[in-house]
């Protein structure tokens, strides 16, 4: 009989047989999930030889969940979610423009899953778009509750939109809406609070894992209140908490203004020697230029939850692309988390058996590190890195890479199973 996880002063405790809900998803999701269950129930059984096993618990969402339900994100699933602290899931759907809401970010909302923490690090043998794809190793905090993912936005023509702009030009002045009879307008808010608890997430994790750096990422020139003060809470809550652990870029330019640009820098040197996290920021848009030409400046990256998903994809292309970069959605005051794939739900390929599962099954491995189940973990991770070596791969890797054997999905995951020694 399986037992349920909990948490206990931010600690997760992990029964021998703990229940973990799954979300099948749409599309590709039934043929990614399929592959994946077989590849965590083989590391799992060769680890701790049948000491440790899942429960596995389906929970509806997205298609699945409307033809038996009637709703697409049933209160149940998150009913079931929250009681077990955390679940599994494919992509899930969102049409473009009317219908339904993203249910991805619904989750993640409802949850109150603020963290999408996004590890991006190349595997030996995967073909990327850039030179050196080994110096790449970054791990993305996104803030994941706020910015224009909160949904507060009205269509063009509504009544709702000309109320708002009504408000906005005869009680707060604004006078630069471009076209005001034709516009939609959507609100993007960014709080302390959401900024501080993502942030000092980020710090937290390059502590724990001995990382080198944070950095803020904004576009706080042309969003000042929002983006612009993510910057200025991230540091003001780095020196706060973090005192001596940290050195900032804020006394960075306190220092310069004092002494000199020679003795600020020579102030960085010393924390970088002394093992202190550097928390430094970057305007996006040069962001994603710096992170192809000079990656191994970037550490741990926080950001506002627009930037992070554009950042997401981008890095992962570096590294091979989002057919094998994983995530987690956490909140790590609750210990609540649902691991997810980066990618979509990829649907001209559905029930096709093709597509790459390592994305959601390097999830599944940030899953079991997250139940301090380290060794099935680590099983996993020398067995894709052994796999793709030999270059059995699907067929997005093998499209671009030389003498390679492209495989089903299911037939990726049986190689992975056999190469787990
Ligand atoms: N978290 C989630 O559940 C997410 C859901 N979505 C949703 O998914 C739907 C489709 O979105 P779309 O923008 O097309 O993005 P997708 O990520 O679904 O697909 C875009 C392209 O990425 C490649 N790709 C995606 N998944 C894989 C995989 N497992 N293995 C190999 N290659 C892969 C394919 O490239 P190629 O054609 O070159 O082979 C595919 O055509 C939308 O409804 C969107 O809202 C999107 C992102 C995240
Ligand atoms: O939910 C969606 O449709 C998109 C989500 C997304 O792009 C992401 O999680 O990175
Ligand atoms: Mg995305």
């Amino acid at each position: 009989m399986g037992e349920k996880i909990t948490v206990e002063n931010g600690v997760v405790q992990t029964p021998d047989k703990p229940i973990i809900p799954f979300i099948e998803g749409d599309g590709t999701g039934p043929d990614i999930w399929a592959a994946a269950k077989r590849v965590f129930e083989g590391a799992v059984e060769k680890a701790y030889n049948g000491e440790k096993g899942i429960e596995w618990k389906e929970v509806l969402a997205g298609q699945k969940a409307y033809d038996k339900t009637g709703e697409w994100l049933p209160e149940e699933t998150l009913e079931v979610i929250r009681d077990n602290k955390i679940a599994i899931k494919g992509p899930l759907t969102t049409p473009i423009g009317g219908g339904i809401r993203s249910l991805n970010v619904a989750l993640r909302q409802k949850l109150d899953l603020f963290a999408c923490v996004r590890p991006v690090r190349w595997f030996d043998g995967v073909p990327s778009p850039v030179k050196r794809p080994q110096d790449t190793d970054m791990v993305i905090f996104r803030e994941n509750t706020e910015d224009i993912y909160a949904g507060i936005e009205w269509q063009e023509g509504s009544d709702e939109v000309k109320k708002v702009i009504d408000f906005l030009q005869n009680e707060m002045g604004v006078t630069n809406i471009r076209f005001p009879e034709t516009s939609g307008l959507g609100v993007k808010p960014v709080s302390e609070e959401g900024t501080k608890r993502l942030v000092r997430s980020a710090i937290d994790y390059a502590i724990k894992e001995g990382r080198k750096s944070v950095t803020l990422v904004h576009k706080g020139n042309i969003m000042k209140f929002t983006e612009g003060s993510f910057k200025n809470w991230g540091y003001e809550l780095a020196e706060k908490e973090y005192g001596n652990k940290v050195f900032t870029w804020a006394e960075w330019e306190r220092i310069v203004e004092k002494d000199g640009k020679d003795a600020a820098n020579k102030a960085q040197d010393e924390a970088e020697k002394a093992g202190k996290i550097i928390v430094k920021d970057a305007i996006a848009d040069i962001f994603l230029q710096q992170i192809l030409t000079r990656p191994k400046e970037f550490d741990v990256v926080a950001t506002m939850n627009l930037n992070g998903d554009y950042v997401s994809d981008a890095l992962a292309a570096q590294v091979g692309g989002i057919g094998i970069a994983p995530g987690a959605n956490i909140n790590y005051e609750s210990g609540h988390a649902i691991f997810e794939a980066t990618h979509g739900t990829a649907p001209k390929y559905a029930g096709m058996d093709k597509v790459n599962p390592s994305s959601v099954i390097l999830s599944g491995v940030l899953m079991l590190e997250h139940l301090g189940w380290r060794e099935a973990a680590n099983l996993i991770l020398n067995s894709m890195d052994k796999t793709i070596g030999s270059k059995v791969v699907t067929y997005d890797f093998a499209r671009l890479m030389d003498g390679a054997t492209e495989v089903k999905t299911s037939e990726f995951a049986d190689e992975l199973i056999k190469n787990m020694d």
